[in-house]
Formats: C-alpha cells, structure tokens, sequence
C-alpha cells in the first residue's frame, strides 16, 4: 500500500479493500489521484479516497459490497478519455479502475463475437477484429485510449455513426455489477430476446449510474473494403444539406462528416497538413466510401458534377490510395486535439439533421452577437445532426472571464436546442458538465422516472453519484 495522500478511510476500511484486491492495488498516492481521478475535462480537482485495481468480476462485486455497506461512493474509470466529466472523483469517491479486466476471449466465428472485459481498449478489440478478418467499426480518434467498458457506460459514437451506429448496436450482451453488488447478465449473446424490458439498452449510455459494467460481448463485422474519401468545399450549411441528400440517395455513406474554414485553417496551420484544394470555401464535407471503383466511381463522379452545377459545390477531392483517405481524415480528426491549446469553451449537441443549419446561424448570431471576438470553430458528424461547437478563448482576455461569458453562451446555446427540440448532449454524455442543462432536453417526467430507475438498481446511491442528475 502507499503512502495515504488522503487519509478519509478508516485503516480498517483500507485494510479490508486491500484483503479484496491486494494491498499493492489500493492506490492512495497523488499521483494515482491524479491519473485516474478525471476524465479529459479539466473542471474539477481530483479527489478520490482511494484508486483500486480489481483482477476479477468477484472482486468488483466484494468492493461494491464493502462500499455499500459503508455508504462509499463509486466511480467506475476506464479510459477516462470522456469529455463531460462523468469520470471524475471529485468528492472523495471511490475509484474502480477497470484496467485490469483485460482478456479478449471466447470468440465465436458464427456469431460473429467476442467477450471483453470492461478494461479492453478500444483499439485492441479492432485489432483483435482484423486479426480474425472481421472489423469493429465503431471508431473515434481516442480508440488507442478508452475502453470498452467506458464506451459502453458513455454510448461512444464517433466517425462511423451514420453507417454502423454508436456503441449500443454493437454489445451482443453484458454483464453489470448492480449497486448492491449484485452480478446481472443480460442478453447473453442473443440477437433476438423480446422477453421483457431490455435492461441491457438502459445501462448502456447510463454513465456508470446504474452500476459497473464488468464485461461485455461485442459483436464484430464483415472488413469493408479500403476506403475511399472525398472533401468537398461548400458555400453554405444549407448546400451541405443538399448534398448529404443527393449522396445518400444514390450511394452508401460510411461517414459524412463537417468542419468549417476556421477548423481547416488551424490544422493546417498546426500540424502541417495541406490544404485539401486551393479554392477557400465556408465549410467543407468529408465524405467516406466503401472503395471506389467502377460504377460507385462513376456514380460518385457524377454526383460530384451534379453539386457543382447545382451550386452546392465549389471544389472538391477525391482520395487516390488508402494513404490519401487517411490524411483527409486528419483534416477532420485532428480538429479537437489542434484546438486544445486555446482552451476551448466545448459543447456537443445535435438536433434533426434538416434543421442544423438554421441551427447553427441562430447559435453563431447570438454568440457573435454579444462577443463579436469568439472564433466559433464549428466541426462534427453532421450526417448524425451532431454538431460540435468550440469557442476559442481570445488571447487578451483572462480566463475568468472567459469561463464567466461560456456560463452565458451555455445559456443561450441550450435554450435554441430546446426550441429545436435537440439533445444538450449529442454523444459525449452528461457527467457533471451537462447535468444542469439536462432539463433543456429532457421532460421532468423523464428525469424522475431515471432517478426512480437509478434507485432500483443502486439503493444506497453510490454508483457515480451527482453524474446526470444530482444524487
Ligand atoms: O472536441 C470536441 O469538441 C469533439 C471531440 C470528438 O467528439 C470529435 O468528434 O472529434
Ligand atoms: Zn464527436
């Protein structure tokens, strides 16, 4: 055991967690407060009483157990690579790191699946896909981070949504530990099971409030051919619009993504990239094929000439190796790690996909309309009418006051998405960042009725706590 940073556990507390899991295993030092106290976001000072590293499902139970009988709150961690806080420790919890709840196994060929456990990183189970020449294809640029067991708990969706869906299309079954410590398996593998309420559904995207999901069997893909992509440049969102309908009414989409020239002009100043054409356009469209060839070349071509004399199109390219496609990509991907360093003010909504770009100029006249100096740079999964909205912060004014002003654009950004009818929060998830503005999307009815759900399955209140909703 280490030196005790913060010594809120009894000795007799600390000592039978270490009976549990190994003394080497309850972590206490700064250090490991640190790591494995928060998420992506910056927000909150990581607090947590102890860091434990579970080796088994049993484990996790025992620890459960020992919290509920004590009254400790829990916070589960996977790869803490979340962006609304629902994987900080905050108040002295407790964290469950799933780490070690690490085994690939039992991969079932005529199913097509695979059980992982919590603690599986994203991009080993793709890896693992490929090596059995299947594919998983939900995917984000912090696959080489997070785990499964979080992707499950937050919903992940990413650049492959408008094709594959997000995380919940792809958990075959899984198994939670409840907030009592019990152990549920639900759905067992099967494709169909309409016995009753889909318990697994719910606890996927509940942010760990429901309890700690320990395991899960995924259901892996037939590999789709190398991808082809194309960048088109647009004058406006309304073209955007138009030509995400003209392509999807002919071809197959596997991504249709956004950004705007803001978003081009920081990554490519910022990590080198060149731009993908010379003409500057408003907003540019990425584009994703299963390879292009032949006919799909032809039609894709002919879409393409389609949109310019339409007007929707300015410029465009189109990738020429699998090499090309993925440093198109960047263009697009980079975007949230470029922008980082202006500390950006974050926000991750969506609405009908028809209805964005009404959406967006009603959001950039108010922002601009009171702080003409905040540089929106929009970007995100538009085909899935998400968007992504950061406001960097300008160099001259100091941080507090930023903070203040993003408290006002907050405001003003959520009450449009509830005149739109939209989500306060497309998929990064509530945590604590969000959980305020829950009601702009959420009826109060709804909100009671997850509460009651939580306290069905966690009466002692101790799983992720004051996440979604307060405790
Ligand atoms: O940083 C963001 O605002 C979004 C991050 C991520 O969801 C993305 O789509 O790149
Ligand atoms: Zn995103």
């Amino acid at each position: 055991m280490n030196d005790l940073a913060t010594p809120r556990l009894s000795p007799a507390t600390l000592s039978a967690l270490a009976d549990i899991v190994g003394a080497e295993r309850v972590l206490t030092d700064a250090e490991s407060a640190a790591h494995y106290g928060r998420d992506w976001t910056r927000f909150h000072t990581p607090t947590p009483s102890a860091v434990l590293l579970p080796g088994s499902i049993e484990e996790v139970q025992d620890i459960v157990r020992l919290a509920a009988r004590e009254g400790l709150a829990i916070v589960p961690s996977g790869g803490r690579t979340g962006l609304s806080a629902g994987a900080v420790a905050a108040n002295g919890e407790l964290v469950i790191a799933l780490d070690r709840l690490s085994s690939i196994a039992d991969f079932n060929p005529v199913e097509r699946t695979v059980r992982c456990g919590a603690g599986v990183i994203t991009e080993q189970l793709q890896q693992f896909a490929e090596g059995q020449g299947l594919y998983y294809p939900v995917d984000f640029a912090s696959a080489g981070s997070s785990q499964i067991g979080g992707n499950i708990s937050t919903n992940a969706g990413g650049i492959k949504v408008i094709r594959h869906g997000m995380t919940r299309d792809w958990v075959a079954g899984l198994k939670l530990v409840t907030g009592t410590g019990e152990l549920l398996d639900l759905n067992r593998g099967l494709v169909k099971n309409n016995a009753g309420y889909d318990l697994r559904q719910l606890v996927i995207g509940a942010e760990g409030t429901l309890g700690i999901v320990v395991e899960a069997t995924m259901a892996l893909a037939r590999p789709p051919q190398d991808p082809a992509v194309l960048v088109l440049g647009v004058p406006d969102m309304g073209a955007i619009m138009q030509v995400l309908a003209a392509y999807q009414a002919k071809m197959d989409l596997q991504a249709f993504e956004f950004f705007s020239e803001l978003a081009l002009q920081k990554v490519v100043e910022h990590q080198g990239l060149q731009r993908p054409f010379e003409t500057p356009a408003e907003y540019y469209a990425l584009l994703e094929f299963e390879q292009l060839t032949g006919a799909d070349m032809e039609q894709a071509m002919a879409l393409f000439e389609h949109c310019v004399e339409q007007g929707w199109v300015v410029d465009g390219v189109a990738s020429q190796s699998v090499a090309q496609a993925e440093s198109l990509w960047r263009l697009r991907e980079d975007i949230s790690e470029t922008i980082s360093r202006w500390t950006p003010y974050k926000n991750d909504i969506s609405t009908t996909v028809a209805k964005v770009p009404d959406f967006l100029s009603e959001v950039e006249q108010v922002v601009n309309g009171a702080y003409p100096d905040f540089e929106i740079v929009w970007f995100g999964h538009i085909g899935d009418g998400n968007v992504h909205l950061n406001v960097l912060k300008p160099d001259d004014l100091p941080v507090d006051e930023f903070k203040q002003r993003c408290g006002e654009v907050s405001q003003w950004v959520f009450e449009i998405v509830q005149r739109y009818g939209g989500s306060v929060s497309a998929e990064h998830g509530v945590g604590l960042l969000k959980k305020d503005y829950l009601p702009y999307s959420r009826s109060e009815l709804e909100i009671d009725l997850m509460r009651q759900i939580k306290r069905a399955f966690d009466p002692a209140g101790i799983m992720n706590p004051g996440k979604i909703f307060d405790a």
